[in-house]
């Protein structure tokens, strides 16, 4: 099983073997035992959390005020803004700790912060199929909300905790993405606060620059009040089907095939779990299920989602099952992808699911608010995180690549489009195309891992092909380098024309490896 394989902590081949002893003892405790703190003391402090965060959403939705405060929220952005003194640039109050990003932006501690207390889903129209959220509400409670109404957003980005505005100035993908491109292809139009405290709408047709110029951008253009996205029709399940493959050259023409598919899967995903074996799931939304095949793999006493697929290839058997839709949304919340197994190692445990398995997961905010500096430096030094995205043609050289240089798996597949509009994302060719994200979590297996010039070996490789990184994660690139792999011409065109320079940070300031703890 791939579980047995996976540990951050340095092996004796391992180029960082002669880290030293973290000093004291609740730092020998969080590495060694990080599963006590997270068992006794952060499992039930999520849970508190999530029932706070729960509770007070209900009754703002229920009693319809967030509309009404909404212009008042946005009203002290404004003022805020407005009064700022123009000397440190301006970035969200919202600490670094909270966001699920690897690091913490060392500009938190240096820009002049913003409090941008929007959290509520506005309005659901359900005519014009539209939902306006404010920044700060979650996957999780957007979700929740709109599938108890009957309807979904089309690209839902795995993990709870990641909010619309993150999403929106950063990136967001899942397996969706292949028919409806990436979170900010879901956007119809933002509502924001710029540089000298005016607030503007922009969409496709009404300032299209700033609108297509948002995605990506890192808060650098204005800060965001409001988004209004696609809805679309949600159904009870989600019928998966798997195919197991066990050639590297099958599962890249299974997943190609089924991703280019002319009559469509709703969904396409693939897990790898070596180099020549792997599964691809396709899935489609669906009302009705076949008696005996439904499996709510959400339930807290389930196996981890991608030790289930593992079993389909331990098998050879391809598969079908019916999974209930928000299930099939969270399937790799509870174990963070597999990122769970360093911090519950016994997590999957059967036992310990029946028992708490309904406390799992950690908050990642709270792992990150408590994981000390020998944590932080072990999983600098011995865990890769990464999403690449590379254009389809590129996969298989691009998982060779992977293979030579960090040998993790598993590996998540997630096929998206980019299409041809402007912006820093400029699909190859100029015409719209397909891609895929190569997500890569974990240990890294290779003897030679050195985190920056691993990675900066990859990153050129991806930047050869016409791919993207995800800047959630660490990217040692050079200014010249990432402005090569993002097209700036729009960005810098309106950075002057809204007087953003001494405003904001420029985005390769907040993104970069060197900007962060
Ligand atoms: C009005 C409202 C406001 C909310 N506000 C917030 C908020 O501000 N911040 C926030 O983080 N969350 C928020 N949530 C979401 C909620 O805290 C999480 O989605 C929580 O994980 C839901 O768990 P549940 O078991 O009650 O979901 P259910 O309705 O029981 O979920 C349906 C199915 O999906 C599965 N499932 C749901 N969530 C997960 C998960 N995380 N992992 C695995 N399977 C899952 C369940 O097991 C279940 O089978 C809000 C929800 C609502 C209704
Ligand atoms: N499935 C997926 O697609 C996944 C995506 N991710 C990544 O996680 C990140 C999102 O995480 P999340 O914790 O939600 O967001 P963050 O708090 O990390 O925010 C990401 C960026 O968006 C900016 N931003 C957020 N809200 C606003 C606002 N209202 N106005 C202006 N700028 C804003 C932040 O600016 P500032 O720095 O000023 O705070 C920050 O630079 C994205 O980068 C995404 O790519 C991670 C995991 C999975
Ligand atoms: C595009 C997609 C699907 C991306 C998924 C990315 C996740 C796997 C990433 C996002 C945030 C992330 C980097 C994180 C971690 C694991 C991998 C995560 C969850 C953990 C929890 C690993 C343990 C660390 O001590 C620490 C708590 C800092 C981080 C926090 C962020």
């Amino acid at each position: 099983m791939a579980s047995s394989k996976i540990s951050i902590y340095p092996s004796s081949s391992s180029s960082t073997s002669n880290s030293k002893p973290p000093p004291g003892w609740l730092e020998y405790i969080l590495v060694n035992y990080r599963w006590v703190i997270v068992i006794f003391f952060l499992l039930p402090a999520s849970f508190l959390y999530d029932i706070y965060y729960y509770t007070r959403s209900w009754v703002v939705f229920r009693i319809s005020s967030a509309p009404h405060n909404h212009d008042k929220k946005v009203a002290n952005v404004q003022r805020q803004v407005r009064t700022w003194d123009g000397v440190a640039p301006m970035c969200t109050a919202r600490p670094g700790w909270q966001t699920i990003s690897f690091r913490e932006g060392a500009y938190k501690k240096t820009c002049h912060k913003v409090a941008i207390n929007l959290v509520d889903v506005l309005r659901i129209d359900t005519k014009t199929q539209t939902v306006w959220c404010e920044p700060l509400v979650t996957m999780g409670q957007l979700t929740h909300t709109l599938v108890e109404l009957g309807w979904t957003i089309p690209v839902v980005p795995e993990m709870d905790d990641l909010t619309v505005g993150g999403l929106v100035m950063g990136t967001g993908i899942e397996t969706s993405s292949h028919k409806h491109g990436l979170f900010q292809h879901i956007c119809l139009s933002y509502e924001l606060v710029l540089a000298d405290g005016s607030l503007v709408t922009c969409s496709k047709d009404e300032n299209p620059d700033l609108f297509y110029s948002v995605p990506w951008s890192y808060g650098t253009l204005g800060f965001l009040t409001a988004v209004e996205m696609k809805i679309v029709a949600a159904q009870r399940f989600v019928k998966v089907e798997y195919k197991p493959c066990n050639s590297l050259e099958n599962l890249v023409s299974t997943f190609r095939a089924e991703t280019w598919k002319a009559e469509g899967n709703q969904f396409v995903e693939g897990l790898l779990y070596s180099l020549q074996s792997g599964v691809v799931m396709t899935a489609n939304m669906c009302n009705t299920a076949e008696i005996g095949k439904i499996n709510e793999i959400g339930r807290w006493y389930k196996p981890w989602f991608f030790t289930h697929v593992e079993n389909y290839l331990a098998r050879g058997e391809c598969g079908v099952e019916y999974i209930p839709l928000r299930d099939y949304y969270h399937r790799h919340t509870r174990s963070i992808f597999w990122e769970i197994q360093d911090i519950i190692p016994f997590g999957n445990n059967v036992a310990f699911r029946y028992l708490l398995g309904w406390l799992v997961p950690p908050k990642v905010s709270l792992l990150k608010l408590t994981q000390g500096q020998a944590m932080k430096e072990l999983y600098e030094k011995n865990h890769f995180i990464q999403d690449m995205l590379v254009p389809l043609d590129s996969m298989k050289e691009a998982l060779e690549v992977f293979h030579k240089e960090v040998k993790i798996y598993p590996i998540w597949l997630c096929p998206f489009k980019v299409e041809a509009n402007p912006g820093m994302l400029r699909p190859v060719g100029g015409r719209e195309a397909l891609y895929v994200d190569i997500g890569t979590y974990g240990t890294p297996g290779v003897n030679n891992y050195h985190p920056e010039e691993t990675t900066r070996r990859i990153e050129a490789f991806v930047r050869k092909v016409k791919g993207f990184q995800m800047m959630y994660a660490d990217s040692y690139m050079t200014l010249e380098e990432y402005r090569e792999m993002f097209d700036h011409v729009l960005y810098d065109k309106l950075r002057k024309g809204m007087v953003c320079e001494k405003a904001f940070p420029q985005v390769y300031d907040k993104v970069n490896r060197k900007f962060r703890i």
